[in-house]
């Protein structure tokens, strides 16, 4: 009698600890079921605003930036294949000024490093694992030495072709770990593949709209809303900056004498010609006609005074070759310059952008009138 109650309470006391482990278990399935819910409707949060965002700076903002918080990643970063460095051109301000974005994305020449990162594999798929420094370094700038443990490499691509990677590195070996499931990265490397390319779509179709056709250099509107922009980052840092107003001289002559194609060809070659004696963060654009407007940010008047004679000899030492022309023609260009006050004022960016304006046109209307081919600084 005593041996059977013994075995009761041996067999009582075995499914109380089996009830207690299966109670464990159930508690920790439930755990990450409420952690995976709670994940999944971050990322749908997340999924939503990528698919919102209203322009590619928002977009890579919300990758660099908003991802790692919402998902506390420690270190994020983006490659973009830019072959013809349209994508550096449409962002050129942005990554200038925003450390977010010159630290966390690497605009790549071709998409050969894509493919040594993610292979043959066609999809490419993601790739987890430990941190390899010579294979990741790159991937990563900024990240201290030896920060990061694993890492998770997304491809992204359009239409069969890779167009970029997305990468996570986290400070925990067991973050990302090879052979762990990927659906939920595939997903989002696909929701980013297409919302970037959007994005630089439609960057794309607004430049267009800021392009001069002729000369393919900015156009007026597109200097009336980056000189507000330039003026205000003028003020807020004290930098100075120099605005240029470029006039061909005699052009008139050159449509009457050798015809309007032969002075487009003209307007084209002298728009290059500026362009080139410039910096990636100066601006040029075609104000109208003859006509030429630049910006020089963080230029003090003797160093803007040196660029503006560089245009000018540039331009008279190169005459422009036009269709049915002997020689190519001599082409001059008059030059007014002046520079944005630093003097405190209580307008707002639109006045002094006019004001600017005003005064470097003014300069230019004393070259043309001192004899065409200088440059006058507008004291
Ligand atoms: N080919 C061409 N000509 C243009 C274009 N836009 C304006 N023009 C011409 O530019 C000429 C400007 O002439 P003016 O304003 O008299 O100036 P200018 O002959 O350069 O003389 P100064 O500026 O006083 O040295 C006019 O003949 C316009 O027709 C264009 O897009 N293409």
């Amino acid at each position: 009698m005593k041996a059977g109650t013994d075995d009761h309470h041996r067999m009582q006391e075995q499914l109380e600890r089996e009830n207690q482990a299966l109670r464990r278990q159930l508690e920790r399935l439930l755990r990450e079921a409420r952690s995976n819910e709670d994940k999944m409707r971050r990322f749908d949060q997340l999924e939503h605003r990528l698919i919102g965002a209203r322009s590619i700076v928002e977009l890579l903002r919300l990758l660099l930036a908003e991802y790692k918080s919402a998902f506390g990643i420690e270190f994020v970063g983006l490659a973009l294949v830019d072959r013809d460095l349209e994508t550096a051109r449409l962002l050129e301000a942005e990554l200038r000024e925003d450390p977010l974005l010159r630290q966390g994305l690497r605009l790549l020449p071709s998409a050969a490093p894509l493919q040594q990162l993610f292979g043959e594999a066609a999809p490419p798929r993601p790739r987890l694992g430990a941190f390899d420094a010579e294979c990741h370094g790159a991937l990563f700038e900024g990240a201290p030495r030896g920060a990061i443990a694993s890492v998770a490499l997304l491809p992204l691509a359009r239409h069969g072709a890779l167009i970029g990677s997305l990468h996570f590195g986290s400070r925990d070996a067991a973050r990302y770990e090879a052979g762990t499931g990927t659906h939920f990265l595939e997903r989002l490397g696909g929701i980013v593949g297409v919302c970037l390319e959007s994005a630089l779509n439609q960057e794309r179709l607004k430049l267009d709209g800021l392009t001069d056709g002729l000369t393919g250099v900015h156009n007026r509107r597109y200097f009336e809303h980056r000189c507000q922009i330039e003026i205000a980052q003028a003020r807020r840092y004290r930098h100075p900056l120099a605005c240029m107003f470029l006039d061909l001289d005699g052009f008139k002559r050159i449509n009457d004498g050798h015809g309007h194609q032969s002075g487009d060809e003209v307007l084209r070659a002298v728009g290059q010609a500026i362009q080139g004696q410039l910096r990636a963060g100066d601006t040029i654009a075609r104000y109208g006609g003859e006509e030429f407007v630049v910006l020089l940010p963080q230029t003090p008047a003797q160093h803007a005074r040196e660029i503006a004679e560089r245009i000018r000899q540039s331009i008279a030492a190169r005459p422009v070759p036009v269709p049915g022309a002997q020689q190519p023609l001599a082409v001059t260009i008059s030059i007014g310059l002046a520079m944005l006050s630093a003097e405190p004022s209580g307008r707002e960016a639109g006045e002094l952008a006019a004001g600017l304006v005003a005064a470097a046109d003014k300069a230019l209307y004393r070259a043309k009138h001192g004899g065409r081919n200088r440059v006058v600084f507008e004291e």
